[in-house]
Parts: C-alpha cells; sequence; structure tokens
C-alpha cells in the first residue's frame, strides 16, 4: 500500500518566523500516525497545510500521491478532517448536521440517508439521531464531529485532539473507531497532546518542536531508546546531584525538568538506586523524592525535547 501522506522539506513561514520548517512527514496507508509536541510546535500548521487551508512556503506535501498546491480539490476529497473545534450545529439535531455535511460533500440524496443513518450507527449515535445537538453531552458531540470527517469515506482522516476533554468512556470509543477505520485500510494522521493516548493507538509518533521533526518511530522502540528504567529525583539541589553521579556507568542519561527534579535513565533502577542515595549523601545533597518507572512517551518527549508535554490528562 502506499503512503496517504508524504511531506518533503516542507516549510511555512509567518512573516520571517518558520512555523513549519523542514519537515519530513509520513503516513502509511493503514496506520496510525500520531504527531506530537508542544504548543506552538507546528502541528495545527502541518494540518492547515495537508487539509490545502494554507499554502506552503517551500517544500512538498502529497497526499496519496496528490501535490496539495497543485491538485488542492482532488485532495480535499481524499481528506476527512475534525478539526479541534468543529462548532457542530446546536440547532439542529445529530441527524440534520450529518445531512448537511453531506450536501456539502455533493452526496447525492438517494444515497444520504443510508449513508447518515451508517455513520450514526458507527459512531453509536443512532438512538440519539433526532436530538438537539445542544443537548449531547462533550463525548457525543465529538462522535458526531467523527461522523461528520468519515462522511465521505476518506482515504486519510485528519484528527486534532480528538479526545480533548472527554472522560475515559468517551476517549475509549472513539479509540475503538479510530482502530476500526484503521482495519479498513485507512491512514489516519493524529494530532495530540495525550501521550497515552499515542501510545495506545499509534503504529508510529512523530515529535516536532520548532517545526522540525526531532524523532519518529514505534511507541515501542522509542520508549526502548529511552533506557530500561527512568528513576526520578527530587531535590533542591539538582545541579549537585547531576554532577555527582554523571560519571557512573549505570546513567545513560540525566535530564532536569521545568521543576528541577531529575530523570536519570538507567539500566536497571535496583542496581543504580543504591549507588545513587550514597552519592547523595557523600555530596550532601537531600533527596526529598525518589521513585522510578518503566519509560514511557513522556520520557521520550523529555528526553527529545528537554521539556515535559503540558495539557494532558491525570
Ligand atoms: N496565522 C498565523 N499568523 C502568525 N503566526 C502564526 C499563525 N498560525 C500559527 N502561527 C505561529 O506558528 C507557530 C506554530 O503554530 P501552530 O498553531 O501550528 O502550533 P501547534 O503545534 O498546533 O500548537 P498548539 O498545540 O498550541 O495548537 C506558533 O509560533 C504560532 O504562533
Amino acid at each position: 500500500m502506499g503512503d496517504a501522506v508524504t511531506t518533503t522539506r516542507l516549510t511555512r513561514y509567518f512573516r520571517r518566523h518558520a512555523a513549519v520548517d523542514g519537515l519530513d512527514l509520513r503516513v502509511p496507508a493503514g496506520e496510525i500516525v500520531g504527531l506530537i509536541g508542544p504548543n506552538g510546535a507546528g502541528k495545527t500548521t502541518t494540518i492547515r497545510m495537508l487539509t490545502t487551508l494554507l499554502r506552503p512556503s517551500a517544500g512538498q506535501a502529497l497526499v496519496c500521491g496528490l501535490d496539495v498546491r497543485h491538485e488542492a480539490v482532488a485532495v480535499r476529497r481524499l481528506i476527512g478532517y475534525v478539526p479541534q473545534e468543529k462548532g457542530v450545529r446546536h440547532l439542529l439535531t445529530g441527524r440534520e448536521s450529518l445531512e448537511i455535511e453531506a450536501d456539502l460533500h455533493h452526496i447525492p440524496r438517494r444515497r444520504r440517508d443510508q449513508r447518515v443513518a451508517e455513520l450514526l450507527d458507527l459512531v453509536g449515535l443512532l438512538a440519539d439521531a433526532d436530538r438537539m445537538v445542544s443537548d449531547y453531552s462533550g463525548g457525543m458531540q465529538k462522535r458526531l464531529d467523527l461522523a461528520c470527517g468519515l462522511l465521505h469515506a476518506p482515504e486519510l482522516l485528519i484528527l486534532d485532539e480528538p479526545t480533548l476533554g472527554l472522560d475515559v468512556v468517551s476517549r475509549h470509543r472513539i479509540w475503538d473507531y479510530v482502530r476500526r477505520l484503521r482495519a479498513e485500510g485507512r491512514a489516519v494522521l493524529l494530532a495530540t497532546n495525550y501521550l497515552d493516548e499515542a501510545d495506545r493507538l499509534c503504529d508510529r509518533i512523530t515529535i516536532i518542536d520548532r517545526g522540525r521533526e526531532v524523532v519518529t518511530g514505534t511507541p515501542a522502540d522509542l520508549k526502548r531508546d529511552v533506557g530500561a528504567d527512568v528513576v526520578r529525583v527530587s531535590t533542591d539541589r539538582p545541579e549537585v546531584l547531576r554532577s555527582a553521579i554523571g560519571h557512573r556507568a549505570w546513567v545513560r542519561q540525566i535530564t532536569i525538568d521545568d521543576a528541577g527534579d531529575l530523570h536519570v535513565h538507567v539500566d536497571d533502577a535496583a542496581t543504580a538506586l543504591p549507588d545513587l542515595v550514597r552519592d547523595a549523601v557523600r555530596h550532601g545533597v537531600d533527596l526529598t523524592g525518589v521513585h522510578y518507572h518503566r519509560p514511557t512517551l513522556d520520557d521520550v518527549f523529555l528526553r527529545h525535547t528537554g521539556r515535559v508535554l503540558a495539557g494532558h490528562p491525570a
């Protein structure tokens, strides 16, 4: 199967500021690819170029082999886009919202009703189809947004923060639909700040920062690269502790986060911890907290960007 998205040195300037700066991104058909980055990293700008809403300043973006710049109309037919804020029509019912969306896609009337019913069923809203959208819960509205993005059976679905603000049950339902799309061979590009979501859902993730790709890989590979365990140490003298343990053979990498906590990547926490505590005592460093865990995508993100990703759920 070919690629649903290939970008080559994709770049977009706003005045002299490069919001997207030479980005190479690939979304193969039949895969869910996560696009992850801190606020202002360039995710929305990338998505807006892919959806033909914004012209690239330089480089190339292909959607199913079609150039977004020169074949915008054809590209739009291939893409379903569910933006962060869809602004569903509160004065309509769920069914009416989908009918209007179907008309925008020029779906013939005789097919429209059946297609709308199919999608309402897919996202579990058939029973509530004739209720006003204003009476829907946040999760129901998101599912309606998703159904709107799927009406014209797109090859590529682009989701911008699809589960933002949703409860756990609603998030799982959205994930199930997204997995079902993948099983049908469609490609999904998912911009999210929820790293647990990316970990569970994505076949591959690309972390971007300041408009550039920082790293790409499967969640498992990226976590494996971090090391076996991560020891998080709270102390009021992080720099002293860093120098005290920096030369130790069991240290793979040390990062100090914005809160001043040390994140020490080690092969085996059980061996490293006694040494670490001894080194702290020898250098007169008080430890106020020591925890360790298997690497998560949060650790991957911190390792590659030097920052903790803000704004994910507890
Ligand atoms: N229309 C615009 N005019 C000027 N600057 C812009 C415009 N759109 C985006 N930018 C700038 O481009 C950079 C990337 O923004 P973008 O919205 O793509 O980031 P993002 O990764 O989607 O962030 P967030 O997670 O906050 O949505 C930011 O510095 C932003 O201020």
